[in-house]
């Protein structure tokens, strides 16, 4: 991992993978199948591109039944104990709907109602994470979703990981679709004949889930276009090089294009955790991934001082930030730009993803200078409530009328003048 001197300039070195047009053009077609095919076309795909010969597309109880089979007691234990952490933590952001009354007798109000369908996409292979099912399930039924369809491809034997379907179980999902890719994104945006369509898609996925959701934005809504992990660590000469190191591996790991980040204004820290890093990365079973990750995208920063740090952290705004100082609470009003904060020597980068509560669905790529974690909020809608009296007619008809014809709009102008004639 290189030292850079701050003066040399600071910067994330990001992975924006915007795919290729002939990748695109797959897509395009996939969508197309199976929005004219339906299901036949979905497993077409499945076939193709997971090796499994589907007859029925839906998990059933009995798969269900065996994965329970599969996860010692102890496991399903801790999965629901997370999940309470994570619901304990979601609830706390619903939003109440708010009505305002004027003594003229005029009710205004905003009504908050949760989306109808949700879709959740799970990714296979070595990316099928119980932790994301979670992340992405219990938000939306704290916000009060009703129908929530989860979709994730299969193994070539047709089966689901043991872990993602108990997850999916424990948070109430009763429908789980074995599709992946562009064909499961389309069934979601299109309907078929066995999945009905869903309002909004959720969920992290390859570069072809990616491109479909982005294809399908419209017909319907998505949640973020997630990035490859980030992980800034800001400390100072205090801080326990060994954890430092653990935590920015704990994101390199994840993939390839991951990026590990310290700044630090310690030389000494800088050359401790450089030394951590190589000798953890030799125990990791993911070594391979994290030492990639490192090489290409990982970076110790020394920075003048901590002002300077801070600076540096505000202008990275990455999707994880940890703050290993004294007193960590004192830094966190100057941090404007981060997905998740975490502070102090014992929140490792881990216990955000797995258990404390809060979402581990960050913004990356410096999006958390305008975007939020996800939430309850990316699951519901407003509706504005507008109940005007005949007083407030009488008394603002007029204004209203002047201005629709400001804008030409005689039509708008006479809708009040009409009544207007009446209160007379
Ligand atoms: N940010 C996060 O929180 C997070 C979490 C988990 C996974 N991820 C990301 O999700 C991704 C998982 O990728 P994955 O591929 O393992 O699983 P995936 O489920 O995203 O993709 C598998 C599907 O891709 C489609 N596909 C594969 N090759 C294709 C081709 N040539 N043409 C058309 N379609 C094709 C198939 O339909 C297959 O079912 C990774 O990029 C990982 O980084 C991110
Ligand atoms: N750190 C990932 C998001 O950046 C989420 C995750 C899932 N499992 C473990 N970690
Ligand atoms: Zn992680």
């Amino acid at each position: 991992m290189k030292i850079v001197n701050m003066n040399d300039g600071i910067s994330i070195k990001r992975s924006i993978e915007e795919g290729t047009e002939e990748q695109r053009q797959v897509v395009l077609s996939i969508l197309e199948q199976v929005k004219t095919n339906g299901d036949d076309a979905v497993k077409t795909y499945t076939k193709k591109f997971d090796g499994a010969t589907l007859d029925d597309l839906r998990v059933t109880s009995e798969e269900i039944e065996q994965a329970y089979g599969e996860l010692s007691d102890e496991l399903v234990a801790i999965i629901q104990e997370a999940a309470s952490n994570i619901k304990t933590f979601h609830e706390r952001q619903r939003r109440e709907s708010w009505f305002t009354t004027s003594l003229d007798g005029t009710l205004l109000g905003q009504k908050v109602t949760p989306l109808d369908s949700v879709g959740v996409y799970v990714p296979g292979g070595k990316a099928a994470y119980p932790s994301s099912v979670l992340m992405n399930v219990i938000p939306a039924t704290a916000a009060g979703v009703q129908r929530i369809v989860m979709v994730t491809p299969p193994d070539s034997e047709g089966k689901v990981p043991a872990g993602v379907l108990v997850a999916a179980n424990e948070v109430g999902v009763t429908e789980i679709v074995k599709a992946g890719g562009a064909q499961a994104v389309a069934a979601l945006a299109y309907g078929t004949e066995s999945i009905s369509a869903v309002d909004k898609i959720v969920g992290p996925g390859n570069i072809f889930v990616a491109l479909a959701k982005r294809e399908v934005f419209g017909i319907v809504d998505i949640d973020m276009i997630a990035g490859p992990s980030e992980i800034v660590v800001l400390a100072d000469e205090q801080a326990n090089p060994a954890y430092v190191a653990a935590d920015l591996l704990s994101q390199a790991e994840h993939d390839e294009r991951a990026s590990a980040v310290l700044v630090t204004p310690s030389q000494v820290l800088a050359e401790r955790v450089q030394e951590q890093v190589e000798k953890q990365l030799a125990e990791l079973p993911r070594a391979e991934i994290a030492s990639k990750s490192i090489e290409d995208y990982g970076v110790i920063y020394v920075v003048d001082n901590m002002v300077a740090g801070v600076e540096a952290v505000n202008d990275l705004a990455p999707e994880h930030l940890e703050i290993m100082v004294d007193e960590p609470m004192t830094l966190l009003g100057k941090i404007r730009h981060a997905g998740a904060i975490f502070l102090g020597p014992y929140s490792s980068e881990p216990v955000g993803d797995y258990f404390a509560g809060p979402n581990h669905v960050l913004p990356t790529n410096g999006t958390a200078r305008f975007s939020s974690p996800l939430s309850v909020d990316d699951f519901i809608k407003k509706s504005s409530v507008i109940s005007y009296s005949k007083e407030a007619m009488k008394q603002n008809g007029n204004s209203i009328a002047a201005l629709a014809k400001l804008e030409g709009l005689g039509a708008h102008a006479r809708a009040v003048e009409l009544r207007l004639e009446d209160l007379k």
